[in-house]
């Protein structure tokens, strides 16, 4: 089933790339994109799990665009972004992911980021490891924020304050000085860099549950920390992460933020 359905979404996101980069309609804002793209691989990765789990459920991104609930609950849930970094996709700008995360009892148990434009596969077992291309991923060793680089992303909100809490935050983080900001245009491909040990750590306020659940995986199997943005423990509902190569790294970004909370994911709809 994983070789088929990694076969048909290889061949559609590249066929989809080269004629179809369309954008279909907005949703937050009209810099929120969705493509036919993001709704067909959302579809085929969720047909071709329930023909083999008929009983588990789902967090699709469009899915729930489309009205249907962001639950997590104990049962097997599987967490998914059919495209990681639409925008990007859209401007054939090459980081584009599907990002695949399952979980059970609110815990992940696997994490898959499959980086199309790259051709990497990379996956993660809770307790066994991650992996790129079946190679294993170590995160950066590095202690010292001033000789890092670090991954954010200003994402699809533009409400002012929200877009000066992160000016001011990115600001501060930038004078430390840092060696380096970088945003590849998607939550899970950051998070893999981070595994990955190419970048110490990523930071956003805005992102869903499905764009980091693949990813939060991969960072801990790396040997990475997850931390909530004002220091606690992370919560994959409520928007906000920091994903980092250590501790030491984590609080050392907590210190720089002007955290904000935006609607977290499991929010009740708002009464029509
Ligand atoms: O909507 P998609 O699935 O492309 O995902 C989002 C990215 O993952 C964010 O990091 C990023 O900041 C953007 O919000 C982007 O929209
Ligand atoms: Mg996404
Ligand atoms: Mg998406």
């Amino acid at each position: 089933m994983y070789v088929c359905m990694y076969v048909c979404i290889d061949q559609m996101v590249r066929e989809a790339l080269r004629d179809d980069r369309k954008v279909m309609m907005t949703k937050s804002s009209s810099i929120d994109l969705v493509t036919q793209t993001d709704q067909k691989v959302e579809q085929l990765i969720i047909k071709s799990v329930k023909e083999k789990f008929p009983t588990h459920r789902f967090i699709g991104e469009e899915s729930v665009a489309a009205g249907e609930p962001c639950d997590l609950t104990d049962f097997p849930t599987w967490i998914i972004d059919p495209i990681d970094g639409t925008t990007n996709f859209v401007h054939a700008f090459p980081f584009v992911a599907v990002s695949i995360g399952f979980c059970v009892n609110k815990q992940c148990e696997f994490g898959v980021v499959y980086s199309c434009l790259q051709d990497q596969m990379f996956t993660a077992r809770r307790g066994r490891g991650a992996f790129c291309n079946g190679e294993p991923l170590q995160v950066s060793t590095e202690e010292d924020i001033s000789r890092s680089i670090i991954a954010t992303e200003f994402g699809s909100n533009r409400e002012t304050e929200a877009i000066d809490r992160m000016f001011s935050s990115l600001r501060k983080i930038v004078c430390i000085p840092v060696q380096g900001v970088r945003s590849a245009g998607s939550a899970a491909v950051n998070m893999c860099l981070v595994a990955s040990g190419c970048v110490e750590a990523y930071y956003e306020i805005g992102i869903h549950v499905w764009d980091v659940a693949a990813g939060s995986l991969l960072v801990t199997e790396a040997g990475g920390v997850l931390m909530d943005v004002e220091g606690g423990v992370v919560d994959l509902m409520s928007r906000r992460i920091i994903a980092a190569n250590n501790r030491t790294l984590a609080e050392r970004i907590v210190k720089e933020i002007d955290s904000f909370s935006p609607t977290r994911d499991d929010a009740p709809l708002p009464k029509q």
